[in-house]
């Protein structure tokens, strides 16, 4: 009976339901102890996994039987991609199964940064009363958003973002300016370069994979290009931003808010958490935007499914 390993947090309806008839270890601790991790792998013919489990080296050199990995999430940069090529194990991706919960979240912390007022509670119960202060929130009617990236949880954010009275341009490379996604049902979205995109978004939001080529990609240079005011959200990958200069173009006031759910290194630690103390209209989530209850059992139906049919395929 092959071996199924998963060494993160997964929905258990989908376990026993999607992998009934599999020799099953479900332990999401395993992630955190890399030594049982490797013996847990030695004997698997599938691991499952979220970003947390580094699917290279030691680990994948200990799992000699290993014919397939199920990724519960979309970012493949966890995993090393060609030694899995090179070795025929199959890699299969929740692609589209938390595109809904990003796209909420983006959209969510745009009107909460935009607004500014929600941080208003400890003062209000208080008995202040911080009106005039709080009286320039801004309306996200009217704005532009900049989707750097156009991929389908960009693609999710831009109807709702449009949705709300918004314009929404983007910028990706790899998609033909005759894609027919350019010309959504519910109004265009503008293909941009990078550097206009920038210059031109009040919201701008981050899509991208961690790459070579994106890594470091929102730089001090390009925030520095940013409108006056405008709030930046990275839910995509840590890396791709430079968080010290995000945080001093919040204390400049440059930027008028960001929301940053992933970091380049998760959790912050020490110097790097202090960065940001003191930034004003700053929000950060421990890489959750993808996670909701509704996510987790998709995330986690589409991962069974498609490492069983690959074990049932052999
Ligand atoms: O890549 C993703 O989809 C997000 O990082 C969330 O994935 P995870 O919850 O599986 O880590």
């Amino acid at each position: 009976m092959p071996r199924i390993v998963i060494s993160e947090f997964m929905d258990e309806a989908a376990i026993r339901e999607g992998l009934a008839g599999f020799d099953v270890l479900y332990d999401p601790k395993l992630v955190d102890d890399p030594a049982a991790l490797e013996a847990a792998a030695a004997d698997a013919d599938a691991l499952i996994v979220r970003n947390r489990t580094q699917v290279r080296g030691a680990l994948l050199n200990s799992a000699t039987k290993l014919k397939c990995v199920g990724r519960l999430g979309v970012g493949l940069d966890n995993i090393d991609v060609e030694a899995c090529r090179a070795r025929g194990i199959a890699v299969f991706p929740a692609t589209g199964a938390n595109d809904v919960s990003v796209a909420e979240y983006v959209v969510g912390a745009a009107i909460l940064l935009l607004r500014g007022a929600y941080a208003s509670t400890a003062e209000v119960a208080a008995g202040a009363w911080p009106r005039n202060a709080l009286s320039n929130g801004r309306e996200i009617s009217g704005k532009r958003l900049g989707l750097v990236g156009y991929g389908s949880i960009a693609r999710e954010t831009a109807r709702r973002a449009a949705a709300l009275g918004m314009s929404v341009a983007a910028h990706d490379p790899y998609l033909k300016p005759d894609d027919p996604a350019w010309r959504p049902d519910f109004g265009p979205v503008e293909p941009f370069a990078l550097d206009d995109l920038v210059a031109t978004s009040d919201v701008l939001s981050l899509h991208v994979p961690l790459t070579d080529g994106t890594r470091g990609m929102i730089d001090a240079a390009a925030i520095s290009r940013m409108k006056p005011g405008a709030i930046l959200i990275n839910a995509a990958r840590g890396g791709v931003v430079d968080e010290a200069a995000v945080a001093a173009a919040l204390k400049s006031g440059a930027l008028g808010g960001a929301a940053l759910d992933v970091f380049d290194t998760e959790p912050l630690k020490g110097g790097a958490a202090s960065v940001f103390a003191g930034c004003p209209n700053l929000v950060l989530t421990p890489h959750i935007a993808g996670v909701t209850a509704e996510s987790n059992v998709r995330v986690s139906g589409v991962t069974a499914a498609s490492v069983a049919k690959h074990l049932r395929s052999l």
